[in-house]
């Protein structure tokens, strides 16, 4: 086979794998396939079974991520045609609505409508929705949202873009990652375009930057970024962030970043409830047309917990599993298709109480003064880390685990939560001890 076309198709699937495609979709689908031939800027794609073919194809963000990479790598706008054996299969083109996305870097697929609001994610929700509907006041600038992997913080801002977009698709809407702001920015110094960088993103009218924290530890960056902020900023241009922490526990992020993002408007997504999550897993396989029992939802729902990506990751390769075996879905067929993947839940469930008890033992304090007023360091600070790991590790709202301390607000169980985030950050053991104790709560040690 053509040689360069092989190194291609090498650098394409090692693009993505970086990307947010899970593990699960990456080795079910994309592993699967194989190059045939680039011809007229259409590459000529072999798949094993019409079902992988026909699941790639009705995926727009699978598409979106071939289009994009491809794009990156070739600087080509390609066709692709999917072959099983030699027989033509279906093929995928774009659109100029998807150029219009592909100019923003938006991913059609995450939209509001395909967003699932539940209790953790509703705050959020609500103000990326009211952020975008009044786009103009730029009443919360910046909106910043914070939580951990996989619980649709990137998913909540394109919606954001889209929206604006779809209501003026002549709106300057930008969607970057950090690490992508930073590229451009350090190639626009190596070309000598800074000039048309700085006009590029001072510009828009809706900038989106996910993954804001790892702009931290690059002070050129961080500089330029800076001033592309307060240009905006004071232009009444709306900025929207992502991060996996609250502004002021990044470390090395400037003083004068963290109080212009504080300055906004800060929320966070927790991870999802069990009826959340049995909602996104409704929606995903109703938007797929995959016909999946409610006792086999159920069943996923339970077994993956905290991250949604991995939530849908375990859907496609149980329907992937089932059609290629059995042909229908059933939780025989689901539990074999995640046996390797996810344990059966032999491990207790996390709660405060569990976590209380840990704490107690390693740092000597009995559970009534965990739940004192007693503000003496040697109380405090085991309280602060129980109520950290209580935030961490279930899906309690902060209001509740403040009522399960005692009866204290929810202002207390957020200031514990960011100064034990920061000193983990800071201190591996700390952060390795903190692991050490979940580990005990869940029965595993
Ligand atoms: N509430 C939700 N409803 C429907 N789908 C969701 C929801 N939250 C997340 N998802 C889906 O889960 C996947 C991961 O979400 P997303 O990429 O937005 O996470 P993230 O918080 O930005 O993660 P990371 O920190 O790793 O970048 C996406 O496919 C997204 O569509």
């Amino acid at each position: 086979m053509d040689q360069d076309l092989l190194h291609l198709w090498g650098n394409f699937l090692s693009e993505l794998q970086k990307t947010e495609i899970s593990p699960i979709t990456y080795d079910t689908f994309f592993k699967q396939l194989s190059p045939i031939k680039l011809e007229n800027d259409t590459l000529f794609i072999n798949t094993p079974t019409s079902f992988i073919g026909e699941h790639i194809c009705n995926n727009e963000s699978y598409h979106r991520y071939m289009v994009d990479i491809f794009n990156r790598l070739t600087e080509k706008n390609l066709n692709f045609k999917f072959l099983v054996g030699d027989a033509p299969y279906n093929s995928f083109q774009t659109s100029s609505q998807d150029q219009l996305y592909e100019r923003s870097r938006l991913n059609p697929k995450y939209t509001f409508d395909t967003f699932v609001v539940g209790k953790s994610n509703e705050f959020a929700h609500a103000a990326s929705v009211s952020v975008a509907d009044s786009l103009e006041k730029a009443n919360a600038n910046p909106l910043f949202i914070y939580g951990g992997v996989g619980l649709g913080k990137t998913h909540l801002m394109h919606a954001i873009g889209h929206f604006v977009l779809d209501r003026d698709p002549k709106k300057k809407v930008l969607y970057v990652t950090s690490e992508q702001f930073t590229n451009e920015f350090i190639n626009s110094i190596r070309t000598n375009k800074n000039e048309h960088f700085r006009h590029k993103y001072r510009s828009m009218d809706l900038l989106l930057i996910d993954d804001i924290q790892f702009i931290a530890d690059k002070e050129t960056t961080m500089e330029e970024f800076f001033h592309t902020f307060n240009e905006l900023y004071a232009a009444d241009k709306q900025i929207v962030l992502t991060s996996d922490k609250p502004p002021n526990t990044i470390p090395k992020l400037e003083s004068r970043l963290i109080s212009r993002f504080a300055g906004g408007l800060v929320v966070d997504i927790a991870p999802p409830d069990l009826e959340t999550r049995i909602a996104i897993l409704r929606k995903k396989s109703d938007a797929e047309g995959f016909q999946v029992p409610d006792d086999v939802i159920n069943f996923i729902a339970e077994q993956v917990q905290s991250n949604i990506r991995e939530l849908e990751g375990a859907l496609s390769r149980v329907t992937a599993y089932s059609r290629l075996t059995t042909g229908t879905i059933s939780i025989k067929t689901a539990s074999l298709a995640l046996k390797d993947l996810y344990r059966e839940q032999t491990t207790k469930p996390i709660t405060p109480e569990a976590i209380k008890k840990v704490i107690s033992r390693h740092y000597n304090v009995s559970l009534e003064d965990l739940d004192s007023k007693k503000r003496t360091r040697s109380i405090a600070y085991p309280r602060q880390i129980a109520m950290y790991m209580s935030r961490q590790y279930t899906d309690l709202s902060l209001l509740k685990i403040g009522e399960t301390f005692g009866g204290r607000d929810h202002s207390t169980v957020i200031h514990a939560y960011e100064k034990v985030s920061e000193d983990v950050e800071n201190n591996p053991s700390l952060n390795a001890k903190i692991h050490q104790m979940i580990r005990e709560v869940k029965g595993e040690l």
